[in-house]
C-alpha cells in the first residue's frame, strides 16, 4: 500500500498500544499452563505478530478465547500436541525462536516456515544443539521451511549471547518442561539483556523457578509446572519512542505530545529511550504511567544501541535533525531483523534530505535544519521503518510517498489512524 503523507505537526494524546514482547510471553506461559483453570491476558492488541503466536499455540492444544482486547486461554497442561504440523510464523522472529524448542519439548515433527525478510533470519543456534543430540532437521540453503523431528534432552546447553537474545527466551521456556535439570550457558556478550528480564518476570509469573547466575549461566529444575495467571500486559516502550521523537523534532513551539500507558519502573530495555533523548537535550517530563514531550533543541551524542536495537531506526531520525554528529554503534544485530536496518534507514532518509552514512555496524549521522522531502520512499516491509519515515515526514518541506506502508500490521496495526488523530494528514488511495 502506498500512502501520501503531507507535512503536518503533530499534537496531543496517545495511548501506547501494549509490549509485543510482554504480549508473546503471556500467551505462551499460558498456553503451557497445567489446564483446569484459566489465565486472562488483558490490553493486547492483536498485531499479526501477536496473532501468529496465538494461533499456533491454539493449533497445539490450547483452549483460547478471544476478546476484542483480551484472551482467555486454558493450558495443555505443558504438553504441544499439534493439529497441524505446519507452523506459519510470518514475519515474526520472536515467534519462531520461542517456539522452535518449545515444540519439540514433546516427540514432534514440525514444519516452520515464514514470510519476508524471517525466511533468512538467523537459527544456526539451534541447529548446533540440535546436531549435538541427534535431533533430524532438514531446510534447502539454510532458509525456512524448516522441518524439525525428536524431542529435546535435559542437560546442558550454550548459546552465543550477540546474535538474538530470541534463541535464550525460547530455551528458557522449553528446559523447565523436560524431564531433567538443564544449565543454559551464555558465550560471548549478552546484548538485549533486557529482554531476558521480560523472560523471566513472565515465567516467574507463571510459577516457573530459574536461577540466573548474573545472566553468564542459569539453572533450570526439570519437570516444573506452569501455572495460569492473570496478567495485564503494560505500554511498549518501543513504540512510544516513535510518539517521543515526533514531541521532540515537532516544528510547533506550543505543541505537547502526551504518551499515555508508559511505565516509568519498566523492565523494557527500550526504556533507554528515555535517557538518550534526554542526554541529547529532549524536554521529557516522566510520571508514573505517562510522559509529556515538547519540542527541544537537540545534540548528537553517541549510542550504543547493543541492549535496544528496535529503537534505532526512529534514534536516527532524531539525530538527523540535531545539531551536530551522531554515533549510533555496536548495531551489528540491526542488519538481521525485518530488513538490514542500517541500510535501510540511511537509505531512505538519506532520500529526505538527511545526512547518513554507515561505517561497518555503526550509523553516522550529521544533523540537517530539516528535510527537503518531495520524494517516494519505501518501507522496505519493514513496520519500525514505515513508522520512522512518517514520523520524519513532520519535517518535511513537501509532502512524500510512503512505499508499503501496510508494514506497521506487524505490531501497531492502528498506527496509521493515530499517526491521524495526532493531526497527521495521510491520503491512501490517491
Ligand atoms: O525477545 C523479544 O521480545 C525481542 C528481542 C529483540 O531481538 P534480539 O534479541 O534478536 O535483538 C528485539 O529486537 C525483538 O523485537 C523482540
Ligand atoms: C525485530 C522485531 O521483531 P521480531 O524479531 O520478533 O521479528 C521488531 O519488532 O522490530
Amino acid at each position: 500500500m502506498k500512502i501520501k503523507i503531507k507535512p503536518s505537526i503533530l499534537n496531543g494524546k496517545i495511548e501506547i498500544p501494549p509490549s509485543k514482547s510482554y504480549s508473546h510471553r503471556a500467551v505462551i506461559a499460558a498456553a503451557l499452563a497445567e489446564g483446569g483453570k484459566k489465565s486472562k491476558i488483558d490490553n493486547l492488541k492483536f498485531s499479526v505478530d501477536i496473532t501468529t503466536t496465538t494461533d499456533i499455540m491454539e493449533n497445539w492444544g490450547a483452549k483460547i478465547k478471544r476478546f476484542e482486547s483480551a484472551l482467555e486461554i486454558i493450558g495443555n497442561d505443558g504438553k504441544v500436541v499439534p493439529k497441524d504440523k505446519y507452523v506459519q510464523c510470518n514475519e515474526s522472529g520472536s515467534t519462531i525462536r520461542f517456539l522452535i524448542p518449545i515444540g519439540i519439548t514433546s516427540e514432534n515433527e514440525l514444519i516452520f516456515d515464514g514470510k519476508g525478510k524471517l525466511v533468512d533470519r538467523p537459527l544456526e543456534s539451534y541447529y548446533r544443539i540440535f546436531d549435538k543430540q541427534g535431533i533430524f532437521y532438514k531446510n534447502e540453503n539454510g532458509k525456512l521451511p524448516l522441518t524439525v523431528n525428536g524431542k529435546l534432552k535435559a542437560g546442558n546447553y550454550e548459546i552465543d549471547g550477540n546474535i538474538s537474545s530470541q534463541f535464550i527466551t525460547g530455551l528458557l521456556y522449553a528446559l523447565p518442561l523436560l524431564d531433567g535439570d538443564s544449565k543454559l550457558t551464555i558465550n560471548k556478550n549478552l546484548e538485549s539483556k533486557g529482554y531476558i528480564d521480560l523472560t523471566l518476570e513472565i515465567l516467574k509469573l507463571a510459577g516457573i523457578e530459574i536461577v540466573n547466575n548474573n545472566y553468564k549461566s542459569f539453572d533450570i529444575k526439570g519437570n516444573q509446572i506452569y501455572k495460569p495467571f492473570d496478567y495485564t500486559v503494560e505500554g511498549d516502550y518501543s513504540q512510544v519512542a516513535f510518539w517521543i521523537v515526533a514531541g521532540i523534532i515537532s516544528a510547533n513551539k506550543d505543541n505537547e505530545v502526551k504518551c499515555l500507558h508508559v511505565n516509568k519502573n519498566s523492565l523494557q530495555g527500550d526504556r533507554e529511550i528515555i535517557e538518550i533523548v534526554t542526554r541529547m537535550g529532549a524536554n521529557l517530563e516522566i510520571l508514573d504511567d505517562y510522559v509529556i514531550v515538547k519540542p527541544s533543541k537537540t545534540k548528537g551524542t553517541v549510542i550504543d544501541i547493543s541492549q535496544c536495537p528496535d529503537i534505532a531506526p526512529i534514534l536516527t531520525v532524531l539525530a538527523a535533525l540535531s545539531e551536530g554528529e551522531t554515533r549510533i554503534i555496536n548495531g551489528e544485530r540491526l542488519r538481521i531483523k525485518e530488513s538490514d536496518r542500517i541500510t535501510s534507514i540511511k537509505t531512505e532518509l538519506n532520500k529526505l534530505g538527511a545526512n547518513v552514512t554507515e561505517e561497518g555496524d555503526s550509523l553516522i549521522i550529521q544533523g540537517v535544519q530539516g528535510f527537503t522531502g518531495g520524494v517516494t520512499v519505501s518501507a522496505w516491509n519493514d513496520h519500525r521503518i514505515a513508522m520512522s519515515l512518517a514520523i520524519a515526514s513532520t519535517r518535511c518541506k513537501k509532502e512524500i510517498i510512503l512505499e508499503e506502508a501496510e508494514s506497521v500490521r506487524k505490531s501497531y496495526p492502528h498506527f496509521w489512524d493515530d499517526f491521524v488523530k495526532m493531526g497527521g494528514e495521510i491520503e491512501k488511495d490517491f
